[in-house]
Order: C-alpha cells, then sequence, then structure tokens
C-alpha cells in the first residue's frame, strides 16, 4: 500500500512541521522546528546525542504532545489517529520476550491491518532471523533485526526509523542499508531515518535535517550538495564539528 492506494493527494508533503516547540521541565527540548519532507523521499535526521531527534519523531508517531506548533502528517494533524499512516521503529522498542519470532510475527499479523505477509517472509530471509527462537534468548542485535522486520513488514506509506541500527553489526547494517532498506525505497514510500551511522546510509538519503540543540542547523538536498562537491559526513562535520 502506498500513498496513491490510500488516495492520498500527491501534492502533500508526507511530514510538515511548524514551529514546533517542546519542553520538559523548564528545558527546552525541541525549539521552533519547521520542516517539509516531500513524498516518496528518504530523509536522514542527523545530529550529536541529545539533539532532539527521538522526540521529534514521538510528536510525528503522536506519542508526544508539542507545547506548540503543529505537525502533519499527509495533511492530517499528528496524532494516534494517523497511526495507520506510519510505521515506527522506536528507539527503545520491547517485543514480547516469552514469544517466539514465529508467534511474534503471528500476532503481528492480526494487530496491524496493513501487514504483509509475503514481505515478512523475504525480511526473514535477508536479515537472518531465526523463527523458532524465544525473543527473550535473542542477542541485542538480533532483536533489533526483528524490531526492523516489523517495521517494514508493514505497508503504511511512511516509514520512520530512529536508530535502526543500535547493536546491529557492520555486514548487517551494510546489508539491511543496501538491501532491505534500498529495495523498498521505490518513490512510493517516504523513509525518515535518524541514525548515527552516516556511512552505512549517505548513498540512500536524498535529503538531510541536520539538527543539534533542538533546533534545525541545516535541511539539505544531497544530489546539491554533492554537486558543491561535499559529502553528507562532510556537511555534518562542517555543522557539528
Ligand atoms: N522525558 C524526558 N525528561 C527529561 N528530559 C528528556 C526527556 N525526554 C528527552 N529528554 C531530553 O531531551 C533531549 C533530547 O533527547 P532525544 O532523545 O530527543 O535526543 P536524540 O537526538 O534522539 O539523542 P540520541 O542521539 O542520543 O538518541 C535530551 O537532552 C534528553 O535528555
Amino acid at each position: 500500500m502506498n500513498s496513491r492506494d490510500l488516495l492520498l493527494p500527491q501534492d502533500i508533503p508526507a511530514v510538515q512541521c511548524e514551529a514546533l516547540s517542546l519542553h520538559v521541565k523548564t528545558k527546552k527540548i525541541l525549539d521552533a522546528i519547521s520542516f517539509q519532507i516531500p513524498q516518496g523521499s528518504i530523509t536522514g535526521l542527523l545530529g550529536p546525542n541529545g539533539a532532539g531527534k527521538s522526540s521529534l519523531l514521538r510528536i510525528l508517531a503522536g506519542l508526544t504532545q508539542p507545547d506548540s506548533g503543529t505537525a502533519h502528517i499527509f495533511g492530517k494533524p499528528a496524532g494516534v489517529d494517523q497511526l495507520g499512516l506510519l510505521s515506527l521503529l522506536p528507539d527503545r522498542g520491547q517485543l514480547p520476550g516469552w514469544l517466539t519470532v514465529e508467534q511474534w510475527l503471528y500476532y503481528a499479523g492480526g494487530i496491524y491491518p496493513d501487514w504483509d505477509d509475503s514481505r515478512a517472509a523475504q525480511l526473514l530471509e535477508q536479515l537472518k532471523v531465526r523463527q523458532g527462537t524465544m525473543i527473550s534468548t535473542l542477542s541485542r542485535g538480533e532483536e533489533a533485526r526483528l524490531q526492523l522486520l516489523t517495521c517494514l513488514s508493514r505497508q503504511a506509506p511512511l516509514i520512520i526509523l530512529d536508530e535502526p541500527f543500535t547493536g546491529v553489526d557492520l555486514i548487517s547494517r551494510e546489508v539491511i542499508a543496501s538491501t532491505v532498506v534500498g529495495e523498498l525505497a521505490d518513490g512510493t514510500r517516504t523513509f525518515l531515518i535518524a541514525t548515527h551511522d552516516i556511512r552505512e546510509m549517505e548513498l540512500l538519503f536524498d535529503r538531510l535535517i541536520l539538527i543539534g540543540g533542538g533546533r534545525i542547523q541545516a535541511i539539505e538536498d544531497v544530489d546539491a550538495l554533492r554537486t558543491s562537491g561535499k559529502s553528507v559526513e562532510s556537511r555534518y562535520r562542517e555543522v557539528f564539528a
């Protein structure tokens, strides 16, 4: 399923934020965040630890309310009503450890109306997740791959990945970046990916949002960046070093 199947207008952004601000007690977490993400793009949300990336993604998923400003997903106010439009890989998600992988995938198919069984089977192969294993006995990296599999087996038109590579080994990161995400990013779905693994994802991104100290520091078109002789990594260093 993509935005066309859902009859979402093609000319509206997949994500639009206007002057989003968030405080926790007296601490300013996000400060006047505004940006748009066009449908079909792969946007990297990059920034140092504590920059506000997860907080921003939680607002987009309707899990946190901003103090001021607005967030829209395909033109509709972000919130639980829009959960069917996005598939979120949270930064600290937990899967039910008392189930086997196979049992979990069976339940996930019942929980998510947009679950794609054949995609899940394909991802099991690609991500080398063993079906008979109890989730509680998976290593950190194996559980991270299962979380990603769960997120990518849905057909939601917007996919939000918060640190998809935490605990995942180098070769698996490369497989995920080049095969899995690359293959799904066919221009019909929109990806927003917060990551510190810039090298693995560099070739996939077509847009960057650089966030630091709760503020947007730069928004870049990756082709334009390359034309000017810069890489994603060199631009990141320029902004944050
Ligand atoms: N519930 C909370 N209570 C207090 N402070 C919070 C809370 N949630 C987030 N913060 C603070 O907000 C800031 C931004 O956190 P956030 O998790 O959004 O950053 P991040 O960019 O995702 O960081 P990382 O790259 O380390 O995952 C941090 O300073 C964090 O300590």
